[in-house]
């Protein structure tokens, strides 16, 4: 099945122009295919939880996105213009910024360094990112590595932001946090995603969660979108959604 989460929102002309729109987008890794016929298309400033269980495709998807993994078939488009796929220095051209799971910290360089490095000439300056994530600036100084996990988030995301982003994917969030570091982290991106207006793409594997910071839901099942709406209509239907998971879980396990 495929599905399409219209959330863009008319331009003056009467043009609809998402910020990030999928088309029959189809990958994976080699001639192994993860997910397929993928069609999104989400406005600027809005989030969409990417939900699903392991292996459904979600990470997959966040890496073609990005550049990293060519698509197989189909498109990607940042405000209208289509991307060359499998290019990762030209989607980041095109403002979509990934942060990975393991967050791809310099450990042994300090705070202000990693945002340093991450900088644009003409764009925000490093300090520039404490309105957003005031608590690393008592961190300023101190080695990335020596920073809490929830610290070390702040970072990875303060370090896509000082790249104004258009779109921002970040792939588990929440990874080793603990729920209330998590809570407070989906409130700095929708803060990002309100003041930047850049669409964002969380992909996570607690949907409560993530339901709760998104305006869109998308559940991925073996590759496949499998359920997809508002996150409000969506939250009425949490036991589908688990069912789907479970439903994915037994196909995995016969
Ligand atoms: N490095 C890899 N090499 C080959 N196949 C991979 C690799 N990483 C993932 N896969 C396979 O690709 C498919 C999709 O995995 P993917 O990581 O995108 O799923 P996911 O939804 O992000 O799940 P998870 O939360 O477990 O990462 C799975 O069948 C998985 O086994």
């Amino acid at each position: 099945m495929t599905a399409t989460v219209e959330t863009s929102s008319p331009s003056p002309a009467g043009v609809t122009t998402a910020r990030l729109q999928t088309v029959s987008l189809t990958g994976g890794r080699g001639s192994t295919t993860a997910f397929r016929d993928v069609d999104l298309a989400l406005a600027p400033g809005k989030v969409l939880a990417l939900l699903g269980p392991n292996g459904a495709g979600k990470t997959t998807m966040l890496l073609t996105l990005a550049g990293l993994l060519a698509p197989q078939s189909g498109n990607i488009l940042v405000d209208g213009a289509k991307l060359r796929g499998g290019r990762p220095a030209a989607a980041n051209r095109a403002g979509i910024v990934l942060v990975p799971d393991n967050r791809s910290l310099f450990v042994s360089l300090s705070v202000e360094e990693n945002l340093r490095v991450a900088a644009r000439r003409g764009g925000p300056k490093p300090r520039d990112m404490l309105a957003s994530f005031p608590a690393l600036e008592k961190r300023w100084k101190l080695a990335a590595g020596a920073l809490s996990g929830g610290e070390q988030q702040m970072l990875a995301m303060a370090r896509a932001l000082i790249q104004q982003p258009r779109v921002l994917l970040v792939d588990e969030l929440s990874l080793g946090l603990a729920p209330l570091i998590v809570e407070g982290l989906f409130e700095s991106v929708r803060a990002i995603a309100a003041d930047h207006g850049c669409s964002v793409i969380l992909v996570e594997q607690y949907a409560k969660l993530a339901m709760a910071a998104a305006d869109e839901v998308v559940v991925l099942a073996r590759g496949r979108i499998a359920l997809s709406g508002s996150s409000s209509e969506l939250a009425d239907q949490v036991d589908r959604l688990e069912n789907l998971y479970f439903d994915s879980a037994d196909t995995a396990n016969n």
